[in-house]
C-alpha cells in the first residue's frame, strides 16, 4: 500500500528489454518536500527507474507498474508540467539554436498555455531564481559557462513549478566545486517551492550532503531504502554494507564509477532465483540462492535480505 502522506508513490514498478526485466519490481514513496536518492552500482536500473516516472523509457523497452502522484495515476499530461526532468546531459535538454529565454518561454506556453508576454515573464523570472540574469535571456546556450548552462537546465525544469524533480546524475560532466554549487541550487530551488526532488547519483558523498532518504538498488530492485542518517550509521542489508564501505574520505573526482565489493552484477535474466546479490555475499545460504527476499519493514526502513534480521539481535 503506498504511503498515505506520500507526494509520489511507486509501485511493482518493471522495465524490461526482449521480455527480460532489468527494474524487477520496484516500489517506493516520495514524501512531500523530501530529497530522495536513488543509489546504485552501474547498471542496477537507476536511470531507467527515473525516466519511467516520466514515461521516458527507451524505444524497444516495456515498462508496467503504477506510479501514483497523491494518489492518482501519473498521466502524459503531468510529463513536465508536475514531474519534471533534469538530464545528465544539461546540453541535450536545450536547443543549440534557440535563445535559452525563448526555450523556457516555450515550454511554460506549451504547458501552462499562458500568453506570450506572461510565458516570457515566467521564462525571465526562472532564470532569476537560479541566479542568470535576464539580459542572458536572449543568449544561445553555447555562450554560456558550463555551470551556467547547468543552471539554465535548472530552470527548464523548474520553470512550470513542478511537484517532484527527477534529477539523474545532474552533475556527472561537472567538476566538484560546480557539482556542489548545481545540486545546493536545485535543493535551494526545490525546498524554495516545495518540490520533492528525487536524485539519481552514484555519488555517496553526494547522498550524505544532500539527501533525507536513500533507496538502494542491485540488480534492478531494491536492497535497502530508509534514512540517510540511519541507513549511513547502521547498513543492514550486505550489499548497502558494501556500497558504504567504499565512501572515500575526500572529493570525487568527475565521472568516477563506484567499485564496490568484489564479483559483478548479474546480467539481465540472471540469475534466475534468489537474492541477486547471493554470488557476492559472505552471508549467503542456500535460502538466498533459491528464495528471492522480499523488501520487509526494518529498523524503521525498508530491507531485502534474508539475514538482515540477525543484525538486530
Ligand atoms: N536502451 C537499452 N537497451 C537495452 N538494455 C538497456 C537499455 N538501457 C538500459 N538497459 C539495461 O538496463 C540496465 C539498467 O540501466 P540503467 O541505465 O537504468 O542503469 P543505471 O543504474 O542508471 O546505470 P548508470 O549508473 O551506469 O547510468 C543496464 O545495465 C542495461 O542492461
Amino acid at each position: 500500500m503506498p504511503r498515505s502522506d506520500a507526494l509520489l508513490s511507486v509501485r511493482g514498478l518493471r522495465v524490461g528489454f526482449d521480455g527480460v526485466d532489468v527494474v524487477r519490481g520496484l516500489s517506493f514513496d516520495v514524501l512531500p518536500g523530501e530529497v530522495l536518492a536513488l543509489v546504485g552500482e552501474s547498471g542496477a536500473g537507476k536511470s531507467l527507474t527515473a525516466r519511467a516516472l516520466l514515461g521516458m523509457v527507451p524505444r524497444g523497452a516495456t515498462a508496467a507498474g503504477r506510479v501514483l502522484l497523491r494518489g492518482s495515476p501519473v498521466t502524459p499530461a503531468d510529463w513536465g508540467r508536475r514531474i519534471a526532468l533534469v538530464p545528465q546531459d544539461a546540453l541535450s535538454a536545450l536547443s543549440p539554436v534557440h535563445p535559452v529565454g525563448d526555450q523556457l518561454a516555450l515550454a511554460v506556453r506549451s504547458v501552462q498555455g499562458l500568453s506570450r508576454k506572461d510565458a516570457r515573464l515566467r521564462a525571465r523570472e526562472a532564470l532569476s531564481e537560479v541566479g542568470i540574469p535576464a539580459a542572458k535571456s536572449g543568449s544561445l546556450p553555447h555562450e554560456f559557462s558550463g555551470g551556467m548552462r547547468q543552471r539554465a537546465v535548472l530552470a527548464m525544469a523548474l520553470v512550470n513549478r513542478p511537484d517532484v524533480v527527477v534529477a539523474d546524475e545532474p552533475t556527472t560532466a561537472l567538476d566538484p566545486a560546480t557539482q556542489d554549487m548545481v545540486l545546493g541550487l536545485l535543493r535551494e530551488r526545490c525546498s524554495a517551492t516545495g518540490a520533492s526532488l528525487v536524485l539519481v547519483t552514484h555519488a555517496l558523498d553526494v547522498v550524505r550532503a544532500h539527501a533525507d532518504r536513500m533507496a538502494v538498488l542491485y540488480a534492478g530492485a531494491l536492497a535497502e531504502y530508509g534514512p540517510v542518517d540511519r541507513v549511513f550509521a547502521r547498513p543492514l542489508a550486505p550489499y548497502t554494507a558494501g556500497l558504504l564501505a567504499t565512501l572515500p574520505s575526500g572529493p570525487r573526482p568527475p565521472k568516477t564509477r563506484l567499485l564496490v565489493v568484489p564479483g559483478r552484477p548479474p546480467a539481465p535474466g540472471e540469475p534466475a532465483a534468489g537474492c541477486a546479490f547471493a554470488p557476492r555475499c559472505a552471508r549467503a545460504t542456500d535460502h538466498c540462492r533459491t528464495e528471492r527476499p522480499e523488501p520487509r519493514p526494518l529498523d524503521g526502513r525498508t530491507v531485502a535480505c534474508h539475514h538482515a534480521a540477525l543484525e538486530t539481535t
